[in-house]
């Protein structure tokens, strides 16, 4: 008998949360008939301070602290984060307890003019606040001048608009949960852009010692895209990846021969220096996977560079 029946959702304002709050409400009453949810939007750190590079705010967590609050004091049951916002480590007591099934991985090329990265003219300016994705244009595209673009969604696509940019780097993910097909003209493949730890995956996070609260969430899991993101996760915690990095992982599952296929990426925020790794392992250990990649990453340098950056007043995004 589930004696739980009414279920608070504690969720950021964007547009994208709002979506993905009210998508696991969704999934929520169709599992559990009669169960009431309801969505409690609070403003974050990290929504509030726009005109700030991200890592001059501070912290680690800028979009999910406030969230937790709520949660720890009682005025919500549960979070909704995409996978790639979400820190290594919870506050004691809270921790994730289902990774819904993902949407594509991918970052979208957008632009209201190109339709490739290749077709960009020399020069061309593009917009995105991501390391990872920055030093991964300027690897294909030594040439492009690569921008600030920080804001939600909404901003980034009405900045572009504007004519500030040629093109900008969104994730796929997020334009297609806002039924913004139209706008993404190239899905750039893992080998041009290698997407970030987590990136198209939503994750529940919740107080851990529930376990009525936990068995209401359990029919959302999807353990193919969990081990996914566990290997991404495990790679990125080794390498003490906060959000703030230059660091790509994506993990691809077989599940005919049950493994996983993992590949990595370190780099420099100028693109002068960018390290990969890939592995294969057992679909049954997606930790010992993600490890493994990452200590080969560190063999070839990921250590100084990240220390680099970490020291570096100047770095930005997390996408
Ligand atoms: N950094 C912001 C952010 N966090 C999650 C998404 C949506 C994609 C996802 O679910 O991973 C986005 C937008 C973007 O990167 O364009």
């Amino acid at each position: 008998m589930q004696s739980i029946t009414k279920l608070r959702i504690a969720t950021r304002k964007s547009q994208l949360a709002l979506w993905q709050a009210e998508h696991v409400r969704e999934r929520l009453m169709a599992a559990h008939d009669g169960l009431e949810v309801e969505l409690v939007a609070l403003s974050t750190k990290g929504d509030k301070i726009l005109d700030t590079p991200l890592s001059k705010i501070g912290g680690k967590g800028l979009f999910v602290k406030e969230l937790e609050e709520a949660m720890l004091d009682g005025r919500a049951d549960i979070a909704v984060h995409s996978m790639k916002d979400v820190p290594m480590l919870f506050p004691e007591g809270l921790g994730l307890s289902v990774i819904l099934e993902g949407e594509d991985p991918t970052d979208a090329f957008v632009s209201n003019h190109y339709a490739t990265i290749d077709e960009l003219p020399e020069g061309a300016r593009i917009g995105t606040a991501s390391l990872r994705r920055g030093l991964q244009l300027r690897e294909a595209r030594p040439d492009l001048e690569i921008l600030n673009l920080r804001g939600n969604v909404q901003t980034r696509l009405a900045k572009l608009d504007d004519g500030e940019f040629d093109a900008i780097i969104l994730a796929t993910s997020g334009l297609k949960r806002l039924g913004l097909h139209s706008r993404i003209a190239q899905a750039l493949p893992p080998e041009v852009c290698l997407p970030a730890c987590g990136q198209g995956a939503l994750g529940i996070e919740c107080r851990l010692h529930d376990p009525e609260l936990i068995a209401l969430l359990t029919p959302l899991d999807d353990p193919d895209t969990a081990t996914r993101v566990r290997a991404e996760r495990a790679m990125n915690t080794r390498l003490e990846g906060g959000c703030q990095v230059p660091i790509a992982g994506y993990a691809v599952l077989d599940a005919a021969s049950e493994t996983l296929w993992l590949r990595g990426l370190v780099g420099n925020p100028d693109g002068s220096q960018v390290l990969r790794a890939e592995g294969r392992g057992s679909m049954h250990e997606p930790e010992a996977l993600g490890l493994r990649v990452a200590e080969e990453l560190l063999e070839q340098g990921a250590g100084e560079i990240l220390a680099e950056v970490y020291g570096n007043e100047e770095f930005g995004d997390n996408a």
